[in-house]
Parts: C-alpha cells; structure tokens; sequence
C-alpha cells in the first residue's frame, strides 16, 4: 500500500502553499486546493505569452483523451481551459500510472501573472470535476484504493514550509486528540458545520458559525457577516470600501478568534488575522477574517488551516473531517 508526504511551501503573506509535483517528465509547483477537483497545469499546449515564468506540463509524455476538455472559473473569477491526458503524477512518493491530467488551452491573467503557481491540484470531490463528455476522477480518489489508509491530512504553517501526507496521519504533527465531524459532500466541498465563536479571551461563545468548507485554496477565512462584524468590533477594524474588505492595526494586537468544532475550540491567532499591510509598509493590514456575503456558505481557508492539523478522511466509508491543534 502506498503512503507519502510533500511540501506545502507559502508564497508571500500566506497568500497560496505550493508543493512538487511530477506528471510524466515534468516537475511543477501545484497549488493543492480541496475546493476545487481538476488538476490542471501550464502545459506546451498553453500560448507562450500566457506561460512566462511558469513550469509546463509537456503532454507527449501523456495519452491524450481524444475530443475532452475542461474548464473552470474560481471563487474570485479566475480560471482556465483545455485539453485532458492520462498521464504518470507522482505526488511525495505516491504514484497514479493513469492519472486525468488538464493540459490549459488557455489561462486568466491573474494566473499566468502568479510565476510561483504552475496550476492546481484539486482535493474536493470528484463530482465536481469539470472534465467533458466524462467526468474525472482527482489525483486522491485515483490513488485511493492503493493507499494503506483513505486519507490526507493538511499542515499548513504560518510563514514557513508544512505539508500534505496521503495515506497515513502524523501523528508527530498535533498535540492533543482529534476532533472528527460528519461531512456532507452532496455539494462536492469538504463541508461540515461549525459551532459558537467567541473572541480574544472572552468565552462566551455566542451565535454559531454554521455551514463552511475546509478549503486550502482559499487564502482568508470567510465568516457570517454579523460574526466578522463582532470580530472587528473587538479588533479596532472598520469595513474599507476601497479596500473590499474589512481591515485592521498591523499592530500585534489582534485578538484571537476561537470557533467551536464538533464540541472542541480551536483558535485562530490575532497575528494570522492582521493579515497583511494594505500597501507595502502601511501599518494598516487587510483583515485575515472577511465576511462570507453572497458565497453562501463559510470558507475556512489557509488562515485557518494553519492553525490546526486537518484529516481529510474517507477511511470510515461516510466521509469525515477531524481537526487538532497544532
Ligand atoms: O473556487 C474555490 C476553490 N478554492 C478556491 C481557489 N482559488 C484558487 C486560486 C488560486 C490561484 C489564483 C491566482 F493564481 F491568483 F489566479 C486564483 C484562484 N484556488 O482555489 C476558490
């Protein structure tokens, strides 16, 4: 049975984690994202103008699926398109011979000007794959059956390299027990329900979280209006229409947000919520929690994320989140 780990390396300001990847002959920086299911590349196939700076996946090493293709937009209208292989990804070890691999055709602009990204490694669930005329499955449900256990975990650090395993939990990686809640995958996301909040030290968890999606391809943590609203209220921030966001003092003295999980509270560090300087030396830093307006549902992102250890996990059959602190 097959088990490994990879690095997830931070761009600036957390701003997306990048880990190796090998898809026939070619090594690339992925960015392994579990709300999305396609993974797709900068390939021979995307125009040169488009992939400056950027690893390309040469697809003569693959098998082409004859007349599929692809296409996906992201949460903030990015996105690309194109053309499907089968080809040999190896991720930290772990091997699928036969793996759909999306070749881009063409790429938006907020990509092709990311050098460190070379394209996405999706981790949702495969029902969301876009691939046409037949859906594909994710480089996890491939290598699923050849795994000593059916997961991946996800440790990702403030500032500094962490990592992805498959197939096995490290347990060197959290201090105390974890946490597991049910998963509803009927929307294709890691999704579970979030309980109370309470901020800084006060701790009357109040209101309560609700629906959200575990989603590492989301930098911030989005939230219920009125909870970002209470966070900022305590935080000295104010919503910025110029900025699009609420934001805050870079000044170190955030208050941490705690939010209650399957009857546990994890905390997020003030120093992950004062996010980053609006403008390079401004001692004005654009909020790490945002609110979750017109999304319709939370998204606990990297600012979150890296605060925990998390266990994607289909082990038990019935999908399944488990989170400890880290
Ligand atoms: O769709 C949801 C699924 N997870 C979220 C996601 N968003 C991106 C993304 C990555 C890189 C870029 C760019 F390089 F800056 F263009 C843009 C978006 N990757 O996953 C949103």
């Amino acid at each position: 049975a097959q088990s490994g780990t990879v690095a997830a390396d931070p761009q600036q300001y957390d701003q997306a984690y990048l880990s190796p990847v090998t898809i026939g002959n070619s090594q690339l920086m992925l960015d392994f994202d579990t709300g999305s299911a396609d993974l797709w590349a900068f390939s021979n196939e995307t125009p040169a103008s488009e992939s400056v700076g950027h690893a390309k996946y040469d697809s003569s090493t693959g098998t082409e699926l004859q007349g599929y293709s692809w296409s996906i937009t992201y949460g903030d209208q990015s996105g690309a398109a194109g053309n499907v292989y089968a080809d040999k990804v190896v991720v930290g070890g772990v091997t699928a011979t036969k793996q759909a691999v999306e070749a881009a055709t063409s790429i938006s602009t907020s990509f092709s000007d990311n050098t460190d990204s070379d394209g996405l490694l999706g981790l949702a669930f495969s029902s969301i794959n876009t691939v046409t005329p037949k859906q594909q499955t994710t480089f996890f449900d491939t290598v699923k059956p050849t795994l000593a256990k059916a997961l991946f975990t996800c440790d990702l650090k403030q500032g500094n390299a962490g990592s992805y395993t498959f197939g096995y939990i490290d347990t060197s990686k959290y201090t105390g027990s974890v946490t597991y809640v049910p998963v509803d995958d009927s929307q294709g996301f890691w999704s579970f329900t979030a309980g109370g909040y309470s901020v800084g030290s006060d701790n009357a968890t109040s209101g309560s979280v609700g629906v959200s999606i575990a989603d590492t391809g989301t930098s911030l943590l989005y939230l219920p209006a009125a909870v970002a609203k209470a966070y900022y209220a305590k935080a000295g921030g104010k919503f910025d229409n110029q900025q699009g966001g609420y934001t805050l003092p870079c000044n170190g003295n955030a208050p941490d947000f705690n939010v209650a999980i399957g009857g546990k509270t994890f905390v997020v560090p003030g120093s992950y919520i004062a996010y980053a300087p609006i403008t390079s030396g401004s001692q004005t830093c654009f909020g790490g929690i945002q609110a979750n307006t017109g999304i319709g549902f939370n998204i606990f992102g990297d600012v979150f994320l890296k605060a925990v250890y998390a266990i994607f996990d289909v082990s038990q059959g019935a999908p399944r989140l488990g989170f400890a602190a880290q």
